[in-house]
């Protein structure tokens, strides 16, 4: 059962918290060099842009007083040079910091990605494939400036604030402290703000899933869409999934202004107090003209680390919604996955047995109850059977995509579930309902199974499947570009293409599910030749609702009401009168 749809906001199963960000620290100290490096120019560039008030000070309290105009020139040129290094040192820090942003990035994408590689078929069953790709696309890009610059801006400018307090300070006490009283009132609106500017980001990152998700569902279902001419109704729901984000983001935007506004505020009271303080109340005597212009230098500098500073703490609340996300994908339990001590299934003969298996997907409802069978290796099997009832359901547990509830499945006598499923699955050939055909060439298509095959073997692979021709029609043959999911392919095509595939692979196992359903009659019946010389030597596991297909196969398993309700060759369930007769009598009154 699907955890949630497009329009059913995502329940946050571990909200962030330090561990979190420990987690993020980890990527953050692989770029521990450059980041020093970023760190020691920035320090060295904010230095000296400091001194620049300095400069201003002496040169109105005492260069010009005593009209010398060498030193006028040669403080200006100072103050000319200041700015220049502090650019240089500027712009060699943010390229450093460019990479490190996108080293980090780069570093969570592929650990989200090998991640989803391992992740069972039971996660992508129950949620939306666009709620999935959000997350490595667009929550990633996110986090990106926060764990690079935003670190070391965040050092930085406490560093920055720390500096100029004690430059603030050596001119003048009194009026520092004049500067300093407004950052309490400060504190206090941001604390205020906090939950609930997480909230609404928290917000922004479910909005941006749910409308994701449509429109991921939406492109996949385009056919089908045209085909009940549902546009209208479906612009409708995405509309409002797009109006929803957008008040998500406007509310969290409003929380995010309210800071800077609050800072610009302050500093401006903060201005006037000090151009009163210094004025009015100690007057000239105690401050001098240089010192109240330098101490106003001093009070805007100080205030800009703290409205970058709430800037960094706004874009920190808004990746934590992002980063909480990402954490739990990389979180997410890899339910199927080698046991402590898996061993290697040395290579098999192909004996299959199934004791006494339970399987649910949801838990409590069971699929299959207490099955049990024993196929020998070499051995032929037909799945046959109404639809749900768990034929599918059965090969996917040979191939343990699932784990089994209850009971054991052994390949040749080993337990499957103590096993690596790489010696497992790399033992097995298995085509699915859908064929799925990945972009690149037809050639890349079925080399895919077995990465080192000649061209050669490729072709043999595709001749046994009857593949061979139509390839061949194609203006570049094999090095014909299809394009994801195989929509230049027809169905039967694409069936063909991963038939030998499969066939390429040379397993012990094969387990063909649907595989020829597509396949028109005359060329099932070529097929049913290479399929035949495929068969031999290998267990194998056919699904199939053409009876005509698996006739010959050594065994029929008739799967309904959990379990195996029929077994034995064709012409033993055809004398046995039973439901697989029936079945078979229909069908053959149909054609
Ligand atoms: N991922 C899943 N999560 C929950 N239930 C599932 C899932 N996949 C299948 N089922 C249920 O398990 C039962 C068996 O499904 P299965 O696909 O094995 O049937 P089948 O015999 O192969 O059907 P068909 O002939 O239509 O392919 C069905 O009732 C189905 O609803």
């Amino acid at each position: 059962m699907a955890r949630n749809k497009f329009d059913i906001d995502e329940e946050l199963e571990s909200p962030f918290d330090i561990r979190h960000f420990r987690r993020a620290l980890v990527y953050i100290r692989k770029q521990k060099t450059p980041m020093l490096v970023a760190f020691a120019l920035s320090t060295l560039s904010a230095g000296i842009a400091l001194s620049a008030p300095l400069i201003i000070q002496h040169v109105i309290d005492v260069t010009i007083p005593a009209k010398d105009k060498g030193a006028l020139v040669f403080w200006s040129a100072m103050t000319l040079a200041t700015i220049v290094v502090s650019v240089i040192l500027a712009t060699i820090r943010s390229r450093i910091m460019t990479r490190v942003g996108q080293d980090i990035i780069f570093d969570i994408r592929t650990d989200l990605f090998k991640h989803l590689q391992e992740l069972p078929f039971q996660y992508y069953d129950d949620r939306p494939q666009g709620k999935i790709l959000i997350r490595v696309v667009n929550y990633v890009n996110a986090v990106s400036d926060v764990l690079s610059n935003g670190i070391i801006n965040f050092i930085l400018e406490i560093l920055n604030l720390v500096f100029i307090a004690i430059f603030m300070f050596a001119v003048d006490v009194k009026l520092s402290l004049v500067i300093l009283g407004g950052l309490p009132i400060f504190l206090a609106i941001m604390l205020l703000l906090k939950t609930k500017q997480r909230r609404a980001w928290q917000a922004v990152s479910n909005k941006s899933s749910n409308m994701n998700a449509y429109l991921q569902e939406s492109i996949s279902g385009i056919r089908v869409t045209q085909i009940f001419t549902r546009e209208d109704r479906n612009e409708g729901i995405f509309t409002k999934l797009a109006a929803n984000y957008r008040k998500a983001w406007m509310r969290a935007m409003y929380f995010n202004h309210l800071v800077p506004f609050t800072v610009d505020n302050l500093a401006t009271l903060v201005m006037t107090a000090i151009f009163f303080v210094g004025l009015v109340a100690f007057g000239p005597a105690e401050a001098t003209f240089g010192v109240i212009l330098a101490m106003s230098a001093y009070a805007s500098r100080f205030w800009q680390p703290i409205l970058n500073l709430s800037n960094i703490y706004n874009s920190f609340i808004n990746s934590v919604a992002y980063l909480e996300r990402i954490f739990e994908t990389l979180d997410e339990p890899v339910t199927v996955s080698d046991v402590k001590d898996a061993v290697q299934l040395p290579a098999i003969r192909g004996r299959v047995t199934f004791d006494n298996v339970t399987f649910a997907y949801d838990p409590g409802v069971n699929v299959l109850e207490n099955l049990n069978f024993d196929i020998k290796p070499g051995e032929s099997i037909a799945l046959v059977g109404p639809t749900g009832a768990g034929k599918t359901t059965v090969v996917n547990l040979i191939s343990r995509f699932y784990n089994v509830t209850g009971g054991a499945i052994l390949v040749d006598g080993h337990d499957i579930s103590q096993v690596t499923l790489k010696s497992l699955r790399s033992q097995m050939g298995i085509m699915l309902q859908d064929s799925f055909i990945f972009s690149g060439t037809i050639l890349d298509n079925i080399r895919y199974g077995k990465l080192d095959a000649t061209e050669e073997e490729v072709i043999a692979a595709a001749k046994a499947v009857c593949a061979d021709d139509f390839i061949r029609e194609f203006e570049r043959g094999y090095l014909t570009e299809v394009n994801e999911r195989g929509s230049k392919l027809s169905q039967g095509q694409r069936q063909l293409i991963s038939f030998a595939r499969t066939l390429l692979a040379d397993p012990r196992i094969l387990i063909l599910d649907e595989a020829t359903s597509s396949i028109d009659a005359r060329t099932e019946r070529l097929l049913q030749k290479g399929l035949n010389e495929l068969l031999k030597g290998r267990t194998s596991f056919i699904i199939a609702h053409r009876l005509s297909t698996v006739k010959n196969c050594d065994r029929i398993l008739y799967v309904a009401d959990k379990g195996i309700a029929e077994s034995g060759s064709h012409d033993e369930l055809i004398a046995q009168r039973g439901r697989y007769y029936k079945l078979y009598t229909a069908q053959k009154m149909e054609a």
